[in-house]
């Protein structure tokens, strides 16, 4: 080793903060982060605890901005001795037991404490259903007449009663102040306890904060709350959990199921019975957010002995025969009823949604494999059941399961068997899967679970009230078959507002007046002239998304050749989209998640839930085509409160439908994030990306141009034409299709020539075929 390079690192002077060279604040950066989202101070004084937590995480900030935490020290002595691995582990053992708190009888938080703490954090609780009184009013169902008159009552009105009926419904249970508490105040198992610590995770997100009480211990969550004596939680409770991306919603699910599993487990122990026995469901609407799922159980349950699956096709599971004619029954009662959506309902026993507009498309290893096990009966009879405490799948592949097989063109479908141990259903990415899209299934996998308790959890970013009602009344439906005949309480936690933000990044609008000024305006932020022109730092990795798959093939062959060869060329650049193979599609998220991969152009099949850690920026090339499309694909960086991540949008004059909906997120993210105070004007907080004036003088979209425009994009995108990505000028691409043309011809006539030596005639004369030439 050179003496002299290893002297001088130690006398290097570091370069300081903001100038060229300094270490620059990236989501990518490293693990110092505090995952919670708000710190807001309550009334002007908040409680003895979130004061003491606020203090922690100040200080945490504090030391990582200064440079001066006591575990870079050893960094910067090079002559320190190093700790061995063994060394290291035990000491972080020991630091994770000193945080810790002792055994102790569980203290609750009195009823003001825990108000401030929730208001500091923005959480909110409301009792969606399920409340006795409400229940016992439902049964007075209002004559039609009343109805009638009812709907015609000003909408103004209308809100505001609304809006004072939801405040009513707010209740305020209590938080979760840390997650030494699960152990000992909800009992959480100790080895799932242990887990989660050694993990890492220290604080809990204001999800977890606000949801793992209500879920593990719902009669103590709400012992001090008031106003809740006609909420019933002896059955346990629904619930629909509303936060930011980022913000930890995968273990606020995994925690409740694997620790239920564990304790029915306890309570049930039969020396016999089968250790596995199908208890919960997590439904994801992609591959890759299921598997993400399942590697986060699985770390989890380490050493519990809960098994965590994903369903495959060729997965066979424990499932009973379904009686038919009361699924029928059941399906025409929802029809009859269903006022609000008739598209839900419908058809009750068609459970599967369009198979052109899905993203989860079957892919030809999987197709493969099904062929094979199919024309192996044999083989497949005997393939044994697999043993399985929690599944995790995307609707398609386990209704498919439920049905028998694949759906056959113009045939209705029949869910032939139910899951009846099934006691937990989440549903991950809620909205979407509820949406039109996956709704037909998602309802059918629902109907399949028929444990009379059975438990249902629904998170997601954003949740569109549509949904919410739809979710509602399913619940309320559901529960009225029960023997108790009423509703668990369902209850919604949002934190911060509703469906609206990604507060801890940096937005950014871009306009190009043409589609190949999109290309440009990507390789200038690839590869900034000066730091002038390239606006928000955008450092690889990043994610690009378009519009369409083969958008994103032809994105991936424009951009492929950008990164120069000695920093890894087109290795650095993937693309990846549903009509790859499964095998393809994970080695490309390997190869992202490592590094290896800088750029990666996708579609929305990668713009929801999936947890990429280090990416620092994301590129909506095209434009999303929802305000909740944009929350999701932004909220793909700047993860568990990380800061520094970027999301950069370009638009055209074909997107103007879309931007006021995107500026609309932009400004709320940033009111939510204090970088704007302007209450009333929410647009003024996009200034910087996009001008006011302009917004203002976009027309508004009508409400089923809006429908169409989510379901179907861009149409100029969908076709081609105009809106090819391409860098090539017109009579580039016309002396190509020239050459091409001609290329074609030749081997046409080739063809015809040997096919009519093979039949003794001469050879064809072509009549006004010849090669005019290039243009
Ligand atoms: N308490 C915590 N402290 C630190 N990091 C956490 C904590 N809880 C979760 N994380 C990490 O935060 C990241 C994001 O979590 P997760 O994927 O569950 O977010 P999400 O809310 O489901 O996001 P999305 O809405 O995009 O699906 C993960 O890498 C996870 O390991």
């Amino acid at each position: 080793m050179d003496i002299f390079k290893v002297l001088s690192r130690g006398i290097k002077a570091q370069p300081k903060k903001n100038q060229p060279g300094a270490p620059q604040l990236l989501p990518s950066a490293g693990a110092k982060v505090n995952p919670q989202f708000f710190h807001d101070n309550v009334g002007g004084s908040t409680s003895k605890r979130s004061r003491k937590r606020k203090r922690k995480g100040a200080q945490a900030n504090n030391t990582t901005e200064s440079g001066d935490d006591d575990s870079d020290a050893s960094d910067v002595d090079y002559f320190a001795p190093k700790p061995t691995p063994e060394e290291l582990a035990a000491k972080k053992d020991a630091e994770l037991k000193a945080d810790e708190p002792k055994k102790q009888k569980p203290k609750l938080m009195e009823e003001d404490e825990c108000r401030q703490l929730l208001k500091s954090h923005r959480l909110k609780f409301t009792v969606l259903a399920g409340r006795v009184q409400q229940a016992e009013e439902a049964t007075e169902k209002p004559s039609k007449k009343k109805q009638k008159k009812n709907k015609k009552e000003p909408g103004e009105k209308d809100k505001k009663k609304k809006k004072k009926d939801e405040d009513k419904k707010q209740i305020y249970p209590q938080p979760l102040n840390s997650f030494g508490e699960l152990k000992y105040t909800y009992g959480v198992h100790p080895t799932l306890a242990d887990n989660i610590t050694r993990q890492g995770f220290r604080v809990p997100t204001e999800v977890q904060m606000g949801s793992l009480p209500l879920q593990l211990r719902p009669e103590m969550a709400l012992e001090k709350a008031p106003g809740v004596e006609d909420v019933k939680t002896e059955r346990g409770i629904d619930f629909l959990g509303v936060a930011p991306t980022g913000s930890g919603k995968t273990i606020s699910f995994l925690i409740p199921a694997i620790d239920a599993i564990i304790k029915r487990r306890a309570e049930d122990y039969a020396p016999e019975a089968d250790e596995h026995v199908l208890q919960a469901i997590v439904v994801a609407p992609t591959r890759e957010l299921a598997s993400q799922i399942v590697n986060e159980g699985r770390k989890l349950a380490i050493g519990t002995g809960v098994r965590v699956v994903l369903m495959k096709r060729t997965l066979r599971l424990v499932a009973e025969e379904n009686k038919q004619e009361e699924t029928e029954q059941e399906g025409k009662e929802a029809d009859k009823d269903s006022d609000h959506d008739s598209e839900a309902e419908s058809e009750p026993e068609e459970v599967v949604g369009s198979d052109e507009e899905e993203e989860e498309e079957d892919s030809d290893a999987e197709k493969n494999e099904e062929n094979k096990a199919e024309g192996d009966k044999k083989s497949k009879k005997e393939r044994p059941i697999t043993r399985v405490d929690i599944l995790v799948t995307t609707p398609k592949i386990l209704l498919n399961f439920l049905c028998g097989g694949e759906k056959e063109k113009g045939k209705p479908r029949i869910v032939k068997k139910t899951l009846p141990t099934v006691q937990s259903l989440i549903l991950d990415e809620a909205d979407v899967l509820l949406d039109p899209i996956f709704r037909k299934q998602t309802m059918g996998i629902w109907r399949a679970c028929t444990h009379p308790n059975l438990g249902m959890t629904c998170w997601s970013a954003t949740m569109a009230s549509n949904i919410e009602a739809l979710l509602t009344k399913h619940i309320e439906k559901r529960a009225k078959r029960t023997p108790e005949q009423t509703p668990k309480p369902l209850i919604r936690l949002v934190v911060g507002l509703k469906d609206t933000a990604v507060p801890n990044i940096t937005h950014k609008l871009i306009y190009c007046a043409t589609e190949p000024g999109k290309l440009l305006a990507l390789r200038q932020l690839l590869h900034p002239v000066s730091s002038a022109d390239s606006g928000p730092p955008l450092r690889p990795p990043f994610l690009v998304f378009t519009q369409t798959i083969d958008r994103a093939q032809a994105l991936h062959d424009e951009l492929k050749y950008d990164i120069p060869l000695e920093a890894g060329g087109s290795a650095r650049v993937a693309v990846l989209h549903s009509s790859l193979s499964d095998s393809v599609r994970s080695k490309i998220m390997a190869r992202f998640r490592s590094g290896e991969v800088w750029v990666l152009i996708t579609t929305d099949v990668l713009a929801r839930g999936v947890d990429f850690a280090g990416v620092n920026g994301v590129v909506n090339y095209d434009v999303p085509v929802s305000a909740a499309a944009y929350v999701h694909r932004a909220g793909r960086t700047g993860r568990a409160g990380r800061e520094g991540g970027v999301a950069v949008t370009f638009y055209t004059k074909d997107d103007i439908p879309f931007v006021k909906s995107v500026a609309n997120v932009i400004a709320m993210s940033e009111k939510q994030a204090g970088k704007d105070i302007d209450e009333k004007d929410t647009v003024k907080a996009a200034q910087g990306s996009v001008q006011k004036w302009l917004l203002d003088a976009l027309p508004k979209v009508a409400k089923e141009d809006k429908r169409k425009l989510k379901v179907r994009g861009v149409e100029s995108r969908r076709t081609g034409g105009k809106a090819t990505i391409t860098t090539k000028s017109s009579w580039e691409r016309r002396r190509e299709n020239n050459r091409r043309e001609a290329i074609e011809a030749s081997k046409r006539r080739k063809r015809e020539a040997q096919k009519a030596e093979k039949e003794g005639g001469a050879a064809p004369v072509e009549k006004d075929q010849e090669w005019t030439g290039l243009d």
